[in-house]
């Protein structure tokens, strides 16, 4: 089975837990404790795999050493950067958090393939009081190799759902770009071993 490893990331309120509870059980309390973070796991089948989806919500922690994110980087295969459409500052702290997960260091310490990102305006219910543009947040995405999407967790069951499996979608492919892109170091091994042992073997 795989193990597919999402983490939801984004300011204070922006509605990542909301985001990540319409998606597990596809509904919308409303009010979600903010006071912890969290990691929901989820069995699904996709593409013809079974996969043991685990996302990681984070509690609010404004003074969490802002962009430091480090042990998010290493933990996640993917991310989901969300910001409220109705409120600038969320969109600023969202754009930081793609320019940090895009820096070259990050991106290389650990990483064959670069990390699946998508950037999600939420909250499009509210677009009387947008703040945020729709280019505004396509541009960011396009020029960070992200994909785009805005939603409604409120209003929106369906594409909250589409969403989720579009960037599992992406972390599926990454993985077989790792795999192709390995040194077939194993694949070479065993053609050593062949060369070596199974000559012998054809002698005896
Ligand atoms: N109008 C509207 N409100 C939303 C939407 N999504 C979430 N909210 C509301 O926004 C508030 C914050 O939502 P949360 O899901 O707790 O946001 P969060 O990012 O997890 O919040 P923290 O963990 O405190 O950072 C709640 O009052 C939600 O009801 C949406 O799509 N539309």
């Amino acid at each position: 089975m795989n193990d597919v490893k999402l983490a939801v990331l984004g300011g204070e309120g922006t509605g990542k837990s909301a985001l990540t509870v319409r998606f597990l059980t596809k509904r919308f309390i409303g009010e979600y404790a903010s006071n912890f973070e969290s990691i929901y796991s989820k069995h699904l089948y996709l593409e013809g795999k079974q996969l043991n989806l685990e996302i990681y919500d984070p509690c609010s922690q404004p003074k969490k050493a802002k962009f430091s994110l480090t042990s998010e980087l290493h933990w996640a295969d993917g991310f989901v950067i969300v910001y409220d459409i109705s409120d600038r500052s969320s969109f600023a702290f969202a754009k930081a958090l793609v320019y940090r997960i895009r820096e070259p260091q990050t991106s290389h310490c650990k990483r064959a393939v670069e990390s699946a990102v998508l950037l999600v305006g939420n909250k499009q219910d509210l677009c009387h009081v947008r703040e945020v543009g729709w280019e505004e947040g396509q541009k960011l995405a396009l020029d960070n190799r992200c994909q785009f999407c805005e939603l409604s967790a409120a209003e929106q069951c369906l594409e909250v759902e589409m969403m989720f499996i579009r960037i599992i979608k992406d972390i599926l492919t990454n993985f077989k770009l790792k795999e192709k892109r390995r040194p077939s170091g194993s694949k070479s091994m065993a053609k050593l071993i062949n060369n070596v042992f199974g000559k012998r073997r054809k002698s005896v």
